[in-house]
């Protein structure tokens, strides 16, 4: 049976459902009931999405007859799912606490990465207690991170989510954690603009060691460090003492051991992790883990990696969709998108520190499930996945909210605290800051779900001019998850389900979510725009010969070559 021979009881289910306002769901008392759902003190609920008890048993259906539970048992196993690349797909090992058992290849991996933590904990624990030093002997204060999307997107998401925790601000004390991502020399300039060299420690993370981007950054950063030290009258003569201030200044997060060294860092400096970790879920190894060490303490980390565990034991135990989390969350995705035929998704997160949150999931998501083809490689009927965007509210009402309630229907996704990392209490004011952020969280739904009807704008005397106007018509879907605070366990718990939310609806849309051979084909044709501007170094006219572009491109390059 075809996957969407699978979906047809979901599809006529669909179009019976569709016929009922979502204002008229939401009247039903009984159907709300069954449609909220907590684990670890996060809740889900599902209320305003466009579904009934019946739609969860169905999708409940189509979860078993996708293979769903054995995805998930594949993966938890460490069988190669990652078929393309004949890996298997284990970042859940990255989590797995001590003594725990998860073997691939006869290995049980797990003891390989608590012997890996245990070596970040000691290294974050000599750069913070000032025990390593850089090459004058300065405490290394500062720490830049130089890599590219699944080698940045999580950690940054991390560090922006944790830095305004109370804890977190007094373990960070005077420390600065930068990030130095794209390969535009603006990106260099800000991400070390005002730093001392002698207290500065570079982190190269690259899971391949290869990426253009990351390489030539850190060969700038390299460079800047040799420039930084000259003007401080710190001159290296030769290779030996290049290669002691790159030790002092440098260490990296790879699974390349080979050009780690032959970069300059030496081993001690090294922090390895394996091909079974995918780089858009790499944060929870040293990619992410050493940083974030470093700045906040390891212990601090430990809990994010806690709870992200949490997630992964409820995930393990399912054998129902009902009640569990990355479940219902990758199943009302799919419905979404598959049954409704919605092609885009809003994430909303009330809650600032949270601003890096959605760049990370679009990758997480769009990464993995932007795939036109299925497992067996053949061209699949239906598209896989949605564009994925948002903003923190409430800043995000004031931008495109209009067309979430009056445009295009876009399933939401809000996600709240009841607690914030930094409350204002102000004297005289009706209510508190997160109070007063928190009423659009809860109202946002309600607006979106039920509208604004013409008989109600009727009654409130709008000119029949401006009726259609101010009409809204709702019935527009979205989800909400309510945690009670966000710290690094809580933060650990929301990225883990949206992590397997992707990995799941992989599994229903039969595709590898694990590979991502479509951001080859740019890195290639680079090659040869690389080249062209190697041979046209000191040159005002560009010469196409021996070269394969189109007359478009040849006429755009003309104009770089002549005004560069
Ligand atoms: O960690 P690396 O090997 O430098 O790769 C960086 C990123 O580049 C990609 O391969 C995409 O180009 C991502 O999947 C990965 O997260």
């Amino acid at each position: 049976m075809s996957r969407k021979e699978l979906w047809a009881n979901l599809q006529k289910h669909e179009a019976e459902l569709s016929k009922t306002h979502l204002r008229t769901l939401l009247a039903d008392k009984q159907r709300n009931a069954h449609l909220v759902f907590e684990h670890d003190n996060i809740v889900l609920d599902l209320t305003h999405e466009k579904i009934t008890g019946q739609t969860l048993d169905l999708l409940e259906e189509v979860a078993v007859k996708s293979g769903v539970y054995e995805g998930v048992k594949k993966m938890f196993s460490g069988e190669k799912i990652n078929t393309t690349e004949g890996r298997a797909v284990l970042h859940v090992a990255l989590r797995a606490q001590k003594g725990e058992k998860i073997v691939t290849e006869g290995k049980n991996v797990v003891e390989d990465v608590h012997e890996t933590l245990h070596r970040i904990e000691n290294f974050s624990n000599q750069i913070r207690s000032g025990h390593l030093k850089g090459k004058t002997g300065r405490t290394l204060k500062n720490v830049v991170v130089i890599g590219i999307g699944g080698s940045y997107l999580s950690i940054e998401f991390v560090y922006e989510a944790l830095r305004s925790h109370p804890e977190a601000v007094a373990r960070a004390q005077d420390r600065k954690l930068r990030f130095l991502a794209n390969v535009d020399p603006i990106d260099f300039s800000r991400a070390t603009e005002g730093l001392c060299v002698e207290e500065t420690l570079f982190i190269i993370n690259s899971k391949t060691f290869t990426t253009a981007e990351t390489m030539l950054n850190a060969r700038t950063c390299r460079n800047w460090l040799i420039e930084q030290y000259k003007l401080k009258g710190v001159v290296c003569k030769n290779e030996e003492e290049v290669k002691d201030l790159v030790n002092h200044h440098m260490c990296a997060a790879s699974t390349n051991l080979t050009d780690t060294s032959k970069f300059g860092i030496s081993a001690e400096k090294v922090f390895g992790f394996w091909d079974w970790v995918g780089g858009r879920y790499s944060v929870w190894s040293a990619v992410g883990i050493l940083p974030l060490s470093i700045q906040f303490g390891y212990d601090y980390m430990d809990r994010f990696l806690k709870g992200a565990h949490s997630i992964d034991t409820h995930l393990a135990k399912a054998t129902s969709i009902k009640g569990n989390l990355p479940l219902l969350l990758a199943l009302v995705g799919f419905y979404n998108t598959s049954i409704k035929n919605l092609n885009s998704r809003a994430i909303l997160p009330y809650c600032q520190a949270l601003c890096k949150f959605v760049p990370h999931v679009q990758q997480l998501d769009m990464e993995s499930n932007g795939k036109r083809v299925n497992l067996a490689g053949q061209t699949l009927d239906y598209e896989c996945t949605v564009v994925n965007f948002g903003e923190p509210g409430t800043n995000g009402q004031h931008s495109f909210y209009q067309l979430l309630h009056q445009g295009r229907v876009v399933p939401c996704e809000f996600i709240g605290f009841c607690r914030s990392q930094r409350p204002v209490v102000l004297a005289g004011e009706p209510v508190t800051s997160h109070e007063e952020l928190m009423s659009n969280f809860f109202s946002q739904p309600d607006a979106l779900a039920c509208g604004k009807t013409i008989e109600e704008l009727k009654a409130e005397k709008v000119p029949e001019n401006l009726q259609n106007h101010k009409f809204f018509p709702g019935d527009r879907p979205s989800l909400s998850l309510l945690f009670t605070e966000l710290n690094p366990y809580t933060a650990g718990q929301l990225l883990a389900l949206y992590e397997h939310r992707t990995a799941i609806e992989g599994f229903l849309w039969d595709i590898n979510s694990f590979d991502q051979w479509g951001v080859e084909l740019g890195k290639v044709l680079a090659k040869q725009v690389r080249t062209f501007f190697q041979n046209h170094q000191d040159k005002s006219t560009a010469d196409f010969s021996g070269t394969t572009f189109n007359s478009a491109t040849e006429t755009l390059l003309s104009k770089f070559i002549q005004h560069k």
